[in-house]
């Protein structure tokens, strides 16, 4: 198969979303997507809005982490809190992975340091029933969201995101962030039928939250699949591969470049990039060139600074940032990124140089 071969043998249905302007069209982190020449390496970060900018610490005070994702002013202001201060090459859309769960009524919410906890865990084919279809009615807020920032955003991209099914998966069955997934696991491995329903509707909710995203104005789309590296290469194909490939064909036809990315999932590059994203992204564990043979040809790479090395001081972030450039120095499409999240505790001015470093080594 392919790698954007459809597994059902489908083609989506949906027309080019226009793109915004030509100067986002023509964006550095567009033709990077894109593996067209670039006129400096372009950088975001993932997490980049939050805990680490004292600006957004001050306008969330107060204000419940899901409350906040559905006040369009705020998620205005947020997403666009580290475009000004670091100026990074893309925005990103503040929100969570759980908000299309939380906006088709699963009782969830998301605890200050702890992350998603949800009521009552899907672990029955009657849970089941409780995932109901995602419509743009549901999150009207996001598409009028969008509709400000990118107003506001003039020639910067804005990536729309969402979970990927494994992870939303996870969550849903443990009832809240875990170390093993026993729960989680244990569905897919004892209850492959059940595993395989709540995957594919997780993956029809997931998609429709992208439709969302991009038909408002997204520029691009990640899929977060924070956790599939908890998985074998050999799970990972048989229990998840189909999911995600469900979303990424669901949004081929709108041309926006789609992203993937997952944590410790170096074993799991060549499976993932066969769910069809056109950018992968790698963690820190696997050298860009290295993950760049994992992924194969076609796919532009994103990554991978270990997000710690911000804590070790200019010079370090330095030498670091630069070997990562280094080992992307023969990619075609290279986007530089975290291997994972901004850490809450990360100074500000750090990612500022780190951004500032990566575009003065790279103009060309
Ligand atoms: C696994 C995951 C989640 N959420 C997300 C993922 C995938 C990315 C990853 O792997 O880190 C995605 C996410 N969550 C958030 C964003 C905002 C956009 C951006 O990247 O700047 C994005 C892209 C805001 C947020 N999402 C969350 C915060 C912190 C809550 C707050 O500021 O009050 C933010 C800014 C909460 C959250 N939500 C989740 C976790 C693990 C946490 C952290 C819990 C904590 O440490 O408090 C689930």
């Amino acid at each position: 198969m392919s790698a954007n071969a459809s597994p059902t043998g489908q083609t989506p249905t949906v027309t080019p979303a226009p793109v915004r302007n030509d100067a986002v069209r023509e964006s550095a982190f567009l033709k990077a997507c894109r593996r067209e020449p670039v006129p400096h390496t372009p950088v975001w970060f993932m997490r980049q809005a939050g805990r680490s900018l004292p600006e957004y610490r001050k306008v969330r005070e107060g204000i419940a982490m899901l409350d906040s994702c559905m006040r369009p002013d705020l998620v205005t202001e947020i997403t666009l809190q580290p475009v000004r201060r670091h100026h990074v090459d893309a925005a990103i859309y503040f929100s969570d992975i759980v908000v299309p769960l939380k906006a088709i009524g699963i009782d969830l919410d998301i605890k200050p340091g702890i992350g998603p906890v949800v009521e009552q865990p899907v672990r029955t084919r009657a849970d089941l029933a409780r995932l109901r279809d995602l419509t743009p009615e549901d999150v009207s807020y996001v598409t009028e969201a969008i509709g400000m920032l990118t107003r506001e955003l003039g020639s910067t991209p804005l990536i729309g995101f969402a979970g990927a099914p494994f992870t939303l998966a996870s969550y849903l069955i443990e009832g809240g962030p875990s170390r093993t997934y026993e729960n989680a696991k244990a569905m897919m491995y004892g209850d492959p039928e059940l595993w395989a329903d709540l995957l594919d509707r997780l993956a029809d909710i997931t998609a429709a939250f992208l439709k969302v995203q991009i038909e408002a104005g997204a520029s691009a789309v990640q899929l977060f699949d924070s956790w599939a590296g908890a998985l074998a290469p050999a799970d990972y194909r048989r229990s998840v591969l189909a999911s995600s490939t469900k979303v990424f064909d669901a949004v081929a036809g709108y041309g926006v470049p789609r992203i993937h990315f997952g944590v410790g999932t170096g074993e799991l590059l060549k499976p993932m990039s066969e769910a069809g994203a056109d950018v992968v992204g790698a963690d820190w564990r696997v050298p860009l060139d290295e993950a760049a043979r994992r992924v194969g040809p076609g796919k532009a790479i994103q990554g991978n600074l270990d997000p710690t090395v911000l804590f070790a001081g200019r010079e370090a972030v330095e030498t670091k940032a630069q070997e990562v450039l280094d080992s992307a120095a023969g990619l075609e499409g290279h986007i530089f990124n975290l291997g994972h999240g901004v850490m809450p505790n990360t100074d500000a001015d750090a990612l500022t140089r780190l951004v500032e470093y990566v575009h003065t080594r790279t103009a060309r």
